[in-house]
């Protein structure tokens, strides 16, 4: 630490908080810790009865922890996320719209991984809202050596961290199957579910159809509504072991690829996933029309950012999967699908 006089501390940076106290009013620091001092600085310091500060020597070629914030927010933000200004060395990532989350979480690790450099982010494939919490980035010294952001920076390249991907808007076919259903024994509960689930992520319902249990007839109804030129066609009901449930062989005869009959989440086991070219084949089991969130949580945004899903990406959510149907759903600020 080096003792200047104020007058010749501008641009220098404040070794410790500096305090000030107004009786009957208030005490806390005027000057933090690693402030860079102004010029118009020095007549509040001198008001604070300080002559001289202590100051850190700011070397060539280091940096102060919000010179080198700012630009490790430069590697975290990426599309549609805002920043914060520096506040005690740490720069805020948020969201600038709705949308998912997505973390490079490989490229998150190669900052953490290094020496004196921090960033803390949510989960990757989070439905997020405008203006919430993203993450949060700083050093961990007051000062740090150029290189040692340039060695990451380089390491990153042009890559970001941090994006939120929205939803495009969709439209969507529900196609119900069920003997009880098509016969009118019961009233259709599970489409409502499915039609509101797809609104959230901007997907709207523009064909509905009620089959019975019968594998040519839903064929039939899947690629009638992928004439129509939906952008996914969800199935409901008849996704288990019973002789007459036959929603998954109908996906599989509309299907030019099956990526998953199956999926490791609970509620949800019998998800199935199809595409016939790039249009999505849902079929949902009925654990969807009777929890509050199931696979299709997880599944259903990843489809509505446009992303085709691989049976690596489904097998990835087994760790996370086991959704513990919490008296009050908090999803997704719980621990549900957060292993990917
Ligand atoms: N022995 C086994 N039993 C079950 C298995 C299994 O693997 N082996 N899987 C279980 C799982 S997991 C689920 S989830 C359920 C439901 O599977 P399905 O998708 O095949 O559902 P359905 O059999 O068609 O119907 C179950 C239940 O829900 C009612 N339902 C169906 N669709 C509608 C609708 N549109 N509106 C109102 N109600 C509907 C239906 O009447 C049945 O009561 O199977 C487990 N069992
Ligand atoms: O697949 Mo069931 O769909 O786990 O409850």
């Amino acid at each position: 630490m080096e003792k200047l006089a104020v007058e010749d501390a501008v641009g220098h940076v404040l070794a410790h908080d500096i305090t000030e106290i107004k009786p009957g009013e208030n005490k806390g620091p005027a000057f933090k810790k690693g402030d860079i001092i102004k010029e118009e600085d020095i007549p509040h310091l001198l008001d604070l009865g300080k002559k001289h500060i202590y100051i850190w020597e700011k070397k060539p070629g280091y940096l102060h922890e919000n010179e080198a914030a700012a630009r490790l927010a430069d590697l975290g933000q990426g599309k549609n996320v805002n920043r914060s200004e520096p506040s005690e060395g740490k720069i805020n990532l948020y969201a600038a719209r709705d949308g998912l989350l997505k973390i490079d979480k490989e490229l998150l690790f190669k900052i953490n991984i290094k020496d004196k450099l921090m960033m803390a982010t949510r989960h990757n494939y989070t439905p997020v809202k405008e203006g919430d919490y993203l993450a949060g980035t700083r050093i961990i010294p007051l000062l740090i050596a150029e290189e040692e952001l340039e060695a990451v920076e380089t390491e990153i390249k042009n890559h970001k961290i941090v994006d939120v991907i929205p939803y495009e808007s969709k439209k969507a076919a529900i196609i119900t199957t069920g003997s009880e259903v098509y016969d009118g024994r019961i009233k259709d509960k599970f489409t409502p579910v499915v039609e509101e689930k797809l609104s959230n992520y901007n997907i709207k319902t523009v064909h509905k159809k009620l089959v019975t249990d019968d594998k040519a007839l839903i064929t039939e109804a899947i690629e009638e509504a992928i004439a129509l030129g939906v952008d996914i066609v969800v199935c409901t009901g008849g996704m288990s072991v019973d002789p007459d449930d036959l929603t998954p062989a109908a996906i599989k005869n509309a299907a030019d690829e099956v990526i998953t009959y199956g999926a490791p989440v609970l509620p949800g086991a019998m998800f199935m996933l199809g595409y016939q070219n790039d249009t999505p084949l849902v079929g949902l089991p009925g654990c969807v029309m009777f929890s509050k969130t199931t696979v299709f949580d997880l599944m259903l945004p990843r489809i509505a950012i446009n992303e085709r899903l691989t049976g690596a990406d489904i097998a990835a959510y087994g760790h996370g999967g086991l959704c513990l149907s919490c008296e009050t759903c908090v999803y997704p600020d719980c621990n549900f699908g957060k292993g990917v």
